[in-house]
């Protein structure tokens, strides 16, 4: 269970999908990209806008019912990557390694990256942005929204009303 959260604004899943862009770049070119959904989505656009990619694959892979992981299960795979040779794979981020590890079998020969990675899983990518800590749950922008927090000063007493 996560003991710290870690919040990423839509700005900063850019400048940091943009860095993994960059990086990427140095390898490219990709025949294409294969998205793992959903969460791979938003940045994979990103990376495929930079790289000038315009062949776009998904695979769709639920691990997590919000912070539960379960057993991995594929509801779409990927049609049009072959064994993967050529093909960049984007996810969103690392963490045991359960989705990456499956990912893998599917498209044994491609070239896998994440924008985030936490340290159980960070050894089945090959490139990867920013690494947090096991014991922190990224939130995602499309997972938040602003919302009022009280003063430090007033912490520990009840809302006003209560
Ligand atoms: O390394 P792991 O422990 O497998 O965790 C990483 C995976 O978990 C999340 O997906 P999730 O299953 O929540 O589905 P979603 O992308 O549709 O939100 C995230 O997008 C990664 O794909
Ligand atoms: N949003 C989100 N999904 C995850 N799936 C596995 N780990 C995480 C995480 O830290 N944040
Ligand atoms: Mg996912």
């Amino acid at each position: 269970m996560a003991t710290h959260y870690y919040t990423v604004s839509w700005d900063q899943l850019h400048r940091d999908s943009k860095a993994l862009a960059w990086r990427l770049n140095a390898l490219a070119p990709f025949d294409g990209i294969v998205a793992i959904t959903r969460g791979g989505l938003i940045p994979a656009a990103i990376v495929a806008r930079e790289l000038e990619c315009r062949l776009i694959e998904t695979v769709s892979i639920v691990t997590y019912d919000e912070e539960r992981i379960g057993k991995p299960t594929i509801t779409k795979p990927p049609t049009a990557a072959g064994d993967g040779a050529g093909f960049l794979i984007i996810d969103d981020l690392v963490d045991t390694g359960t989705t990456a590890r499956e990912v893998r079998q599917l498209l044994p020969r491609a070239h896998f990256a994440t924008v985030y990675a936490k340290p159980a899983g960070k050894a089945l990518v090959d490139t990867f942005i920013t690494e947090v800590s096991q014991d922190t749950w990224i939130l995602f922008p499309w997972d938040t929204e602003p919302q009022f927090v009280a003063p430090i000063a007033r912490a520990g007493t009840p809302p006003r009303g209560a």
